[in-house]
């Protein structure tokens, strides 16, 4: 079967695109996901998600790890599929669609994508670290020269251990740059090793950093290794609400492969 995909990178988290709104994607054959975002094999990429049709809202996203896996949310994912929609003429420069952690409001102009994501109103706080869940969960940790670290060794060992075991958890290491910006690396659950960009690790950290009272403001920059993002949200209580994820949404390019 010839695959008609595109790939799309934001803030270097890349991403093989499919239109599956003909449902004719074999997506319970793990093997060739994992195979398309082997980086030697296929592809290659992060992760690889699906755009299907949605009855109530303009598109639904189906979000795969590069493991095979389908898996929660994905923030730099959900912005490409935004992008990627627009390229289609799916939609024009706002969307609402659906996904795994339901409905997700997005404007794009130009090749920047800004997306809300889920309310947040459960942040555990633990003497090393702090975790919650931004529609995938995160295990943050802060730290004075993450320069230093070796991610993939210090991650894999975080992310494998209790309390999260087999089903896992992201994992960001973030270091304090200024008043509202922070620099994070991140070990994904899923590539299993340290990716360039994490949405959803980025809209933790700064939800983390405002809960902990490392900001007091209410946009937080985040810098990673692949680029820049911005975090917003308005906190009404313990709860933080409207939060957006705003970064670039790029496509690098277009093919056929055989699977
Ligand atoms: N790259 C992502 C997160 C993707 C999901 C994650 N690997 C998981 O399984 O939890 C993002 O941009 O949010």
């Amino acid at each position: 079967m010839e695959l008609l995909f595109s790939k799309y990178q934001g803030a270097g988290n890349d991403f093989i695109i499919i239109d599956n709104r003909s449902n004719s994607f074999p997506k319970n054959n793990i093997e060739i996901i994992r195979k398309l975002c082997d980086r030697r094999f296929g592809v290659g990429a992060d992760g690889l998600i699906l755009l299907e049709n949605s009855t109530k809202n303009d598109f639904t996203m189906v979000y795969y790890n590069a493991d095979g896996n389908e898996s929660t949310m994905c923030g730099n994912g959900g912005r490409c599929i935004v992008a990627f929609a627009k390229h289609l003429d799916i939609i024009g420069d706002k969307t609402i669609f659906d996904a795994i952690d339901g409905k997700h409001v997005a404007t794009i102009k130009e090749d920047m994508v800004r997306l809300q994501m889920i309310d947040i109103d459960k942040i555990d706080l633990f003497e090393n670290h702090t975790f919650l869940n931004t529609g995938s969960p995160h295990h943050i940790s802060f730290d004075s020269n993450i320069d230093k670290l070796d991610i993939k060794k210090l991650g894999k060992k975080i992310r494998y251990g209790a309390p999260y075991f087999e089903e896992g958890t992201n994992v960001n290491f973030v270091e304090q740059i200024s008043d509202n910006s922070f620099k994070i690396r991140t070990y994904e659950r899923g590539v299993e090793n340290e990716t360039l960009a994490c949405g959803t690790g980025a809209t933790a950290v700064a939800i983390a950093a405002n809960k902990l009272n490392k900001t007091t403001l209410n946009t937080v920059k985040i810098e990673v290794l692949g680029g820049s993002l911005e975090v917003s949200f308005k906190k009404a209580g313990d709860q933080y609400k409207n939060v957006f994820l705003k970064g670039p949404a790029q496509l690098v390019f277009k093919g056929n492969i055989s699977i």
